[in-house]
């Protein structure tokens, strides 16, 4: 897992590696910009289209600077656009500035004419994570011109204008590629940033995590290689009992395939045996849809203890009455997975919380956290108050959307890295708690439960999104679950 960074922790962190490794500081540069030439050149295989590169006066102006050196034997006209007299720039800067050859043509960002310019590719170097206030004067007519030029737009490290850590006041390039060094920059996650970052892709400049000493503040980016580690192992004489007993509870009149949707992804899931409560005017529409589950009579309510795992709340309906509802949590005994009307009832009768199992996964998108937290104004408020929100109840907190993040009642916190906007379709988040539900039903730690099921979710979502684009819907990624295990080469 890759540790997340503040921009004041990157510079410490490349001061303590160029010291250590007594190498200069502009080797380190050199690094990032041949990982970003790379990159662009395999990407970008037009090498006709003329490369426009706005250099800021700090390194990542140098980084733009070298990267046109790099790639200036490749592209048939490469331009860089500069804002401050080379001598007003950082050391690393002015030394790229001198290494520029004669075949790049350097242009003061007042004399640059964007109209002459036909479908460039355009860099932005004008501020990495050294930006510390809002831009203003000539760096936000660059910022501008660069947001009104027609073109493929990449930011190096991050888009400028983004705080590294914080939300953006004021503006910021709209890039549609953001490629960042080494380590993801918590900014570059946040929902409000969506389209300033564009698609964020990350580059491995060869610092060591041993570097970050005392740093990391235990905010962790979870990729495909991570996961398959943290799986439970099954042998051929597991049976089904091994593979869980899970309960779901929901789906009022209208909404019952919020449960077809959640006992087909905990099948998929690998859940030996499903039950599922539901009002019994939709039992049937249940039992003829997913076959495998078994509907669950009020009887069969009574003793929880019986079940391995429990996923309440989709489609359940805010008629729920709260003492029911505490009912079943206060016997439950174990970790539950809350979702939907779940979590709407939690918002509506905040004494529910004292009954939530400890470990308990909750899932809330934006709108149902905000309802459990008002006052939020930012992703960076979010992921705080998630985070005290996991401390102080003990539960887990799965806050759903890009980069889904999973706040856990140890203080730590992940991003998840699979995942596709063709997601954001009704239903997928039924899925994601049947999927969830199962995993802890396979008697995996909840922890283990949010990561691996996020992140099995989130592929499934990629794989059929690679077929079905923006047509995909929910069944599509429940579909594409077995898939992520085969690939994994799970068993
Ligand atoms: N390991 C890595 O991640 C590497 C990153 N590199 C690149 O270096 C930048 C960070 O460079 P730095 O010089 O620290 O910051 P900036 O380029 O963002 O320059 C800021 C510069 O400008 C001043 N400033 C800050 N905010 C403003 C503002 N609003 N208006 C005007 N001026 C402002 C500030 O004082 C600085 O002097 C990183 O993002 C990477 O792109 C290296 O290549 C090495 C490896
Ligand atoms: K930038």
């Amino acid at each position: 897992m890759l540790n997340i960074l503040s921009g004041t922790q990157v510079k410490v962190l490349d001061r303590a590696y160029i010291s250590s490794e007594n190498i200069e500081s502009w080797q380190l540069m050199e690094r990032a910009a041949n990982q970003f030439a790379d990159w662009l050149v395999q990407n970008f295989p037009d090498f006709g289209r003329e490369v426009i590169i706005f250099c800021g006066p700090g390194n990542n102006g140098g980084d733009g600077l070298a990267i046109a050196r790099l790639i200036s034997e490749t592209y048939k006209c490469v331009m860089v656009v500069f804002f401050e007299e080379s001598g007003k720039c950082s050391a690393d800067y002015q030394t790229n500035w001198r290494r520029l050859p004669n075949s790049v043509s350097r242009i003061f960002w007042r004399d640059f004419q964007s109209e002459t310019v036909q479908n460039p590719i355009v860099i932005d170097g004008i501020f990495g994570v050294g930006i510390n206030r809002p831009v203003e004067g000539v760096f936000l007519e660059g910022i501008r011109i660069i947001n009104r030029m027609i073109g493929d737009k990449i930011a190096i490290d991050v888009p400028s204008g983004i705080p590294a850590d914080d939300c953006l006041k004021g503006e910021a390039v709209k890039a549609d590629y953001t490629v960042t060094f080494q380590f993801p920059k918590l900014s570059l996650l946040f929902p409000e940033h969506a389209a300033f970052v564009g698609k964020m892709l990350l580059k491995d400049i060869g610092i060591p995590e041993q570097f970050l000493g005392g740093m990391s503040e235990g905010r962790l980016y979870v990729q495909y290689k991570d996961i398959p580690s943290m799986h439970r192992r099954f042998n051929q004489f597991s049976h089904k009992g091994d593979f869980g007993r899970v309960l779901l509870i929901g789906g009022k009149t209208g909404k019952v395939g919020s449960m077809v949707l959640a006992a087909k992804a905990t099948l998929r899931t690998g859940s030996g045996l499903v039950f599922v409560s539901v009002p019994s005017s939709e039992k049937q529409i249940l039992q003829i849809s997913v076959p495998e589950a078994m509907v669950a009579d009020n009887s069969e309510l009574r003793d929880l203890s019986k079940y391995d795992a429990i996923g309440i709340g989709p489609g359940w309906g805010l008629e729920i009455d709260p003492d029911y509802f505490a009912e079943i949590l206060r016997s439950v005994k174990r970790p539950v997975v809350i979702d939907a009307d779940g979590l709407n009832l939690l918002a509506k009768y905040p004494r529910l919380f004292d009954f939530v199992p400890s470990g308990s996964i909750l899932t809330p998108h934006l709108k149902e956290f905000e309802r459990i937290v008002s006052g939020v104004a930012c992703h960076r408020d979010r992921l705080e108050k998630a985070m005290e929100f996991a401390r102080k109840h003990q539960i887990y907190i799965v806050l759903k959307g890009a980069y889904t993040s999973i706040s856990c009642p140890d203080g730590s916190q992940y991003f998840n890295s699979s995942g596709n906007k063709f997601m954001a379709t009704a239903g997928s988040g039924d899925v994601l708690t049947g999927v969830l539900s199962s995993f802890l039903g396979q008697g995996y730690h909840p922890k283990q439960a949010a990561l691996c099921g996020v992140f099995h979710h989130g592929m499934a979502g990629d794989l059929a999104g690679a077929k079905k684009n923006r047509g995909l819907i929910a069944s599509d990624i429940i579909e594409s679950i077995p898939e992520t295990f085969v690939q994994m080469k799970l068993q």
